[in-house]
């Protein structure tokens, strides 16, 4: 970043979505090479845009990448995480597949796993407080 150059702050907002049939399993995604973050795993979601409630931009965000209708369920988690090039305010929510099967439109890759799957692969920093929270069962019913 150059020096004296403001660092943005994003609110993202991300789902926790069990597999349809084994709620033991939860999808993740990872990032497309080359941009920020580049192949770490992360959970669905993006940026909050500007009118946008979060349930709102959790179901957009899923529509369009990953081709999903989503019921979006409670708020599980919030917290913030300093890249060195941004600052994101992470938000977590429970949310089930309403309908459609999950495509890789904008990931590089997508996997159902479990969280002590999740622990063992390169994920973005902010994801691991929840992740640990979820190993845990500190993040409450899921149901
Ligand atoms: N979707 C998603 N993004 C996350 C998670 N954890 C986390 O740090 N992020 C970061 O939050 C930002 C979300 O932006 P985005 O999903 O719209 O991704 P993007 O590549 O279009 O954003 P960018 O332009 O900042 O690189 C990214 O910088 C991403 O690395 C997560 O679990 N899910």
């Amino acid at each position: 970043m150059t020096q004296g150059a403001a660092k943005r702050t994003v609110r993202v907002v991300a789902a926790l979505i069990p597999q349809p049939g084994d709620d033991s399993r939860f999808l993740v995604q990872q990032r497309l090479p080359g941009g920020s973050r580049g192949l770490l795993w992360e959970f669905p979601g993006g940026k909050v845009e500007p009118g946008e409630s979060e349930p709102e931009a959790l179901a957009r965000e899923c529509r369009e990448e990953l081709d999903v209708r989503l019921l979006v369920g409670r708020r599980l988690w919030a917290g913030r995480h300093e890249y060195s090039d941004l600052t994101v305010e992470l938000v977590l929510y429970i949310a089930r597949l309403e309908s459609g099967e999950p495509k890789t439109l904008g990931a590089n890759a997508l996997a159902w796993l479990t969280p002590a799957e999740m622990l063992a692969l390169p994920f973005c920093e902010a994801d691991i407080p929840p992740l640990e929270d979820l190993v845990a069962g500190r993040l409450g019913p899921l149901g």
